[in-house]
This record gives C-alpha cells, sequence and structure tokens, in this order.
C-alpha cells in the first residue's frame, strides 16, 4: 500500500502548552485510518494539521512537516484553498448551511467555478449517492437542509465535502451526536468511501474505531505512542500504556 500523507517531526505549540511532541507517522492511502485516545491527548489538534485547519488559532506554533502530493503543506507557497479542497472535512456536530439541500451540496462547486446546471446536477446526485442519502432527500431537493435529521444532516456535510472531489476525507468525531442507527449508516459508508477516498476519523469509540478502521493510532498526551493495523493493535499492542487503555484501565 503506498503513503498518501507522511508527517515527520510534527510539534506543535498552543503558546506554551507542547500539544503534540514530534509525531511521525506514515497515513496509507485507500483505507480507513482512526485515531484514538483519552480527551486532550491532541487528536484533533493532530488531525486539523493535515489541511491546516488550526492556522488561525492565536499563538499556535507548528513545526516538522506534512508531506502530500509531493510537497510539505507548511511550505511557505502552499495555496490553502487548494489543499482543503484535497483535503475535505466533517466535523462533530453536523452544520449545514442555512440553504436548500441541493446548494449545500452545489456551494462548493460553485465556488470552484462550476456554472453549468446540467454539471451540478450531476455532481449534487453523485454526491448525495456516495454519501448514502439521495433516496432519502431526492423529491426535496429545494428543501431546507435544517429540516433533516441530524444523522441525515451528518450525511449531507458527507456530501458537501465530496462534492468538490477531495482525495482525502477527515472526520472529527463524526457520530459522537448521533443514534446508533445514524453511526452505523456513517460507519458503512466510511468503509464504503475507502475505495475512492483516504478516510482519517477521531473516534472516542473503540469498538468504532476496531469495526471500521485498518490502522489505528493511539496518541497519550501530545505523543503518538503506537500507530500500526487495527487488528495488531487491539489484539497485541507493543506498548504497555495502549493496552492499558484499550483494555478500560484508564481513560
Ligand atoms: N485552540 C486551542 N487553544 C489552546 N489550547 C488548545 C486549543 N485546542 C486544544 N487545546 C489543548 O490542546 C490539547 C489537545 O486538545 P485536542 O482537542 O486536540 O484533544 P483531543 O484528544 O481531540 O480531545 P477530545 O477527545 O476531548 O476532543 C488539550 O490540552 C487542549 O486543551
Amino acid at each position: 500500500m503506498s503513503t498518501i500523507i507522511q508527517v515527520k517531526d510534527l510539534n506543535l505549540w498552543y503558546g506554551a502548552h507542547h500539544a503534540l511532541h514530534g509525531v511521525n507517522i506514515d497515513i496509507p492511502e485507500h483505507e480507513i485510518t482512526a485515531l484514538i485516545g483519552p480527551s486532550g491527548c491532541g487528536k484533533s489538534t493532530f488531525l486539523k494539521t493535515l489541511n491546516r485547519m488550526n492556522d488561525l488559532v492565536p499563538g499556535i506554533r507548528i513545526e516538522g512537516e506534512v508531506n502530500y502530493a509531493g510537497q510539505n503543506i507548511y511550505a511557505p507557497n502552499v495555496d490553502t484553498t487548494w489543499l482543503r479542497k484535497q483535503i475535505g472535512m466533517v466535523f462533530q456536530k453536523a452544520n449545514p448551511f442555512p440553504m436548500s439541500i441541493y446548494d449545500n451540496v452545489a456551494y462548493g462547486p460553485r465556488t470552484h467555478g462550476i456554472r453549468s446546471r446540467a454539471k451540478l446536477d450531476e455532481i449534487v446526485e453523485n454526491s448525495l449517492r456516495s454519501a448514502a442519502i439521495w433516496d432519502e432527500v431526492k423529491d426535496r431537493l429545494k428543501k431546507s437542509a435544517l429540516g433533516l435529521s441530524g444523522g441525515q444532516q451528518q450525511r449531507l456535510c458527507i456530501a458537501r465535502a465530496l462534492a468538490v472531489e477531495p482525495e482525502i476525507l477527515l472526520m472529527d468525531e463524526s457520530t459522537s451526536a448521533l443514534d446508533p442507527i445514524s453511526t452505523s449508516k456513517i460507519e458503512d459508508l466510511a468503509v464504503e468511501l475507502k475505495s475512492k477516498y483516504t478516510v482519517i476519523m477521531v473516534t472516542h469509540n473503540m469498538q468504532q474505531a476496531a469495526r471500521v478502521s485498518d490502522n489505528t493510532a493511539f496518541f497519550l498526551l501530545g505523543d503518538l505512542v503506537e500507530f500500526g493495523r487495527t487488528e495488531t493493535l487491539f489484539s497485541t499492542p507493543t506498548d504497555k500504556r495502549t493496552e492499558d487503555y484499550i483494555t478500560g484501565r484508564f481513560g
């Protein structure tokens, strides 16, 4: 398998707080990588460094490299609009725009200059199909996205992220606010998506990591303690701290 993102000696500070300590990781393409660890260990911080969503946090300092598409994304000439098109993100709480379902999905492509109605129709349908929500919304595309259930809103946000044809989808605890049925739909969806995309997900739920991911990274207090195949990490962890965490001894 090939590496899509290579992180080298990544350190991050929020003011004086050293939140990520020399993280090194190679993230495989077309697989699901789960980031796990107790609250405050730096999972979300790490995820956000992958498409520079942290850039505007006051007092932040980032050192090291995140190599993607043949360059360090922290190099001075990198276009962050391009980067975030390539590496999309879905958040913990669904955040549809207060507009129609159609316009939510068409928003990104329109921003990138697509004006043809037929082309937009095609993108909207394909994205909603890929996010496994087309059948539920195809008769109400002009209705407000805010009228959808929480689970539907989250799948709509996935469709919105897919509409600009990213390579990588970052999911930050995207099922933690959802009921078990919606959660299971999003988990199934993540597994389907990996044939076309690379998925990197933060989850508090170890069963979820074990169910859906191919690789798992365990963070503790800003350190990447262990990274490996999910099956191996959960069955025979090499680090005592990983073992303590996955067996519920702390966290
Ligand atoms: N914008 C910020 N400014 C200052 N400190 C921050 C900021 N965001 C996060 N931190 C701190 O950095 C550390 C890592 O936070 P982060 O949100 O990445 O952890 P996490 O593992 O995702 O936690 P959780 O599972 O609770 O979401 C924590 O100590 C947190 O308080």
